[in-house]
C-alpha cells in the first residue's frame, strides 16, 4: 500500500508534525498540575492555558489535514481500482457480478478507507505521543514511572493483535455475503415488471434469506468485535492496576511525594487515550489486512487491455472443443478470410452464441488453436468489433455510445435519434446504434450475434445491406432468413455439435 501513501506524504509529514506539537502540550498538563499542586500557581495558570490554546489550534490543523489525505487516498484507491477491472480479461471479468463489484466498491473499498489509513496515522500518531510522554514523564516525574506505563503498554499492546485475526476472519465471510446479497438484489429488481399480488411473496422470500444470511454472518463480526474491545479494555485496565501498585508501594515507602503521584495519576489517564486507540488501530489494521490483500491481488493483475486489430489476412479456427454443461461443441477446421461475410446458423441452443464468445474473446474455456495470420493468438478480447445478443447501451448520449466515449471518429450516426436518451430508443433503433458504432470502429472483423433480431422485415434488409457492403470481414447469426443466406461468401452451421461449412465461395486473390 505505500503506492499510496506516497503521494500523502507531505500531508501525513505536516499531520505527524502538528500531531508532536499537540502531544507536547498535553502531555505538559499534568506536569502543571504538579505544580499548582507546589504552589507555583502563576507558572501552572499559564502554562496550563497556553498548553490547552495550543493543543486546540494544532487539533484543529490535524483535522483539517486528516480529511484532505482521506479524500486523496480514497481518490487513488477507487482510481486504480476502476482502471484494473478495466484491464482485466473479459473472461476474468466475467467471474463476478456487477452487483458484486459494486458491492466491492462500496463495503471493501470503503472499508479501506475507513480502517486503514486513519488507523495506521492515529497508530503512528499514539505511538508518537506515548514516546513523547514517556520522556515528559521521565524528566518531570521518575524514570521508573515511564518504563512501566512504557512497558506495560508494549505488553497490553499483543491482545488485540490475536482478537484482529479473529474479527478479520468474520469480517471476510460477512464481505463475501454482502456480494452475494447485492448479486441477488440485482437479480430481483431486474424483475421487477413480474411483480404482481400473487408473486410478491416469492420475491420477498428470495430477498429476506439472502438478507438474513447476510444479517447473520454480521452478527458474528458484531461479536466478535464486541470481544476485542471488551479485551482492549481489560489489557488498558491492566496499565492502570500495574501503575497503581508501584505509585501505592512508592508513597508508602517516600521514594515519591504526593505532588509526583498525583501528576503520575494524571499521566495514567492522559495515556488511557493513546493506549485505548492502538489498541483499537491495532485491531482495526489486523481485521482489515485481508481487503488490503485482495485490493492488492486487483490491482496488481497485468493488464489484459489489447491494441485493437487493424487489418489481418486470415483467422483460423482449429480443432476446437468446447464444452457446454453436459454436451460439446466441436469446430474441426474453419476459416475467416479478409472481408468475408460469413452467416452463422443453428437451432436454438446449438452452440451459436458459444462459437462467437471465443471469437470475440470474452471466453478462454475451450480447447484447441486460433491462428492470426498463422500465428497463435491466446487472447482474442478486443481485437475485433462485436455486437453481443444484449448489447449494452451507455446511458449518457446516443454520441457516447456510437464513438464509445468519443475515443472513435464519428463518421456514422443516425441524426434523428441523437436527441433521444439512447436507452429511450427502440430495441430496432438501439440495434442500427450499435452498428453504426462497429462501423465507426473500422474493425476488420465484427462479430454479431443477432444483431437484427428486432428489426422488421425491411429494417432488416436495409441493415443487412449495409452490414454486406461493409469493408470488414463480418460474422453474423441468423435466424429463419435462409433466403438471405445466398448472400454471404460463407454459411457455417452448428447441427449436432459441430460446425460445419455448408456453403463456402471461392475467392480469387
Ligand atoms: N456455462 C455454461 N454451462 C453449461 N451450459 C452452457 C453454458 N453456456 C452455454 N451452455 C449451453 O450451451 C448450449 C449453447 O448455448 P448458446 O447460447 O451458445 O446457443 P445458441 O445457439 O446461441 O442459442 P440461441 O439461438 O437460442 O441464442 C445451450 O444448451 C446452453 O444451455
Amino acid at each position: 500500500m505505500q503506492i499510496y501513501l506516497k503521494p500523502l506524504r507531505w500531508y501525513l509529514f505536516f499531520n505527524l508534525v502538528f500531531g508532536g506539537i499537540s502531544n507536547v502540550c498535553t502531555a505538559l498538563l499534568p506536569y502543571f498540575t504538579q505544580e499548582l499542586v507546589r504552589g507555583h500557581y502563576q507558572i501552572a495558570l499559564y502554562g496550563y492555558c497556553l498548553a490547552v490554546l495550543c493543543y486546540l489550534g494544532c487539533n484543529y490543523i490535524q483535522m483539517r489535514l486528516d480529511w484532505k489525505q482521506a479524500i486523496l487516498f480514497s481518490t487513488h484507491l477507487k482510481n486504480d481500482w476502476f482502471q484494473a477491472l478495466l484491464e482485466l480479461g473479459h473472461h476474468d471479468f466475467k467471474q463476478k457480478t456487477v452487483a458484486e463489484y459494486i458491492s466491492y466498491q462500496s463495503n471493501d473499498l470503503d472499508s479501506l478507507e475507513k480502517d486503514y489509513l486513519p488507523p495506521l496515522m492515529s497508530f503512528i500518531k499514539q505511538i508518537l505521543r506515548i514516546l513523547i510522554y514517556t520522556v515528559v514523564i521521565s524528566r518531570t516525574i521518575n524514570p521508573l514511572v515511564a518504563l512501566i506505563l512504557l512497558v506495560s503498554t508494549a505488553v497490553s499492546i499483543q491482545i488485540p493483535k490475536i482478537v484482529g485475526k479473529l474479527t478479520a476472519q468474520r469480517r471476510q465471510v460477512y464481505l463475501e455475503k454482502q456480494g452475494n446479497y447485492y448479486r441477488t438484489l440485482e437479480d430481483l429488481l431486474k424483475g421487477h415488471h413480474l411483480v404482481n399480488q400473487v408473486t410478491l411473496s416469492g420475491f420477498q422470500d428470495q430477498q429476506r434469506n439472502a438478507l438474513n444470511t447476510l444479517q447473520d454472518k454480521y452478527l458474528g463480526y458484531g461479536l466478535t468485535k464486541i470481544m476485542g474491545i471488551l479485551l482492549t479494555g481489560l489489557s488498558f485496565e491492566f496499565i492502570s492496576i500495574v501503575l497503581f501498585a508501584y505509585l501505592a508501594y512508592s508513597l508508602a515507602t517516600q521514594q515519591l511525594g504526593i505532588p509526583e503521584v498525583v501528576a503520575s495519576f494524571g499521566y495514567i489517564t492522559a495515556f488511557s487515550e493513546p493506549i485505548q486507540e492502538i489498541l483499537y488501530d491495532l485491531q482495526m489494521l489486523e481485521s482489515v489486512k485481508p481487503v488490503v490483500q485482495s485490493f492488492q491481488a486487483i490491482v496488481s493483475c497485468p493488464s489484459a487491455v489489447q491494441a485493437p486489430q487493424m487489418s489481418f489476412e486470415t483467422l483460423m479456427l482449429n480443432h476446437i472443443t468446447k464444452r457446454l454443461g453436459e454436451s460439446s461443441l466441436t469446430i474441426p477446421h474453419v476459416e475467416i478470410r479478409k472481408g468475408d461475410k460469413i452467416a452463422l446458423i443453428g437451432e436454438n441452443g446449438s452452440g451459436k452464441s458459444s462459437l462467437l464468445n471465443i471469437l470475440n474473446g470474452t471466453d478462454r474455456d475451450f480447447q484447441g488453436e486460433i491462428l492470426l495470420d498463422h500465428l497463435p493468438v491466446h487472447q482474442l478480447w478486443g481485437k475485433f468489433g462485436m455486437i453481443l445478443q444484449q448489447e449494452h447501451t451507455f446511458i449518457s448520449s446516443y454520441d457516447n455510445n456510437v464513438t464509445i466515449f468519443k475515443t472513435l471518429d464519428e463518421n456514422f450516426r443516425d441524426e434523428e435519434f441523437e436527441k433521444t436518451p439512447p436507452q429511450s430508443l427502440s430495441g430496432g433503433q438501439q440495434q442500427r446504434m450499435y452498428l453504426n458504432r462497429e462501423k465507426n470502429r473500422q474493425s476488420p472483423l465484427i462479430i454479431m450475434d443477432e444483431p437484427f433480431s428486432a428489426l422488421d422485415a425491411s429494417q432488416f434488409q436495409k441493415e443487412l445491406d449495409k452490414v454486406l457492403s461493409l469493408p470488414s470481414a463480418v460474422i453474423i447469426t441468423l435466424h429463419r432468413q435462409e433466403e438471405a443466406l445466398e448472400r454471404f461468401d460463407q454459411v457455417w452451421e452448428i447441427k449436432d455439435g459441430e460446425l460445419v461449412v455448408v456453403r463456402r465461395v471461392l475467392k480469387h486473390d
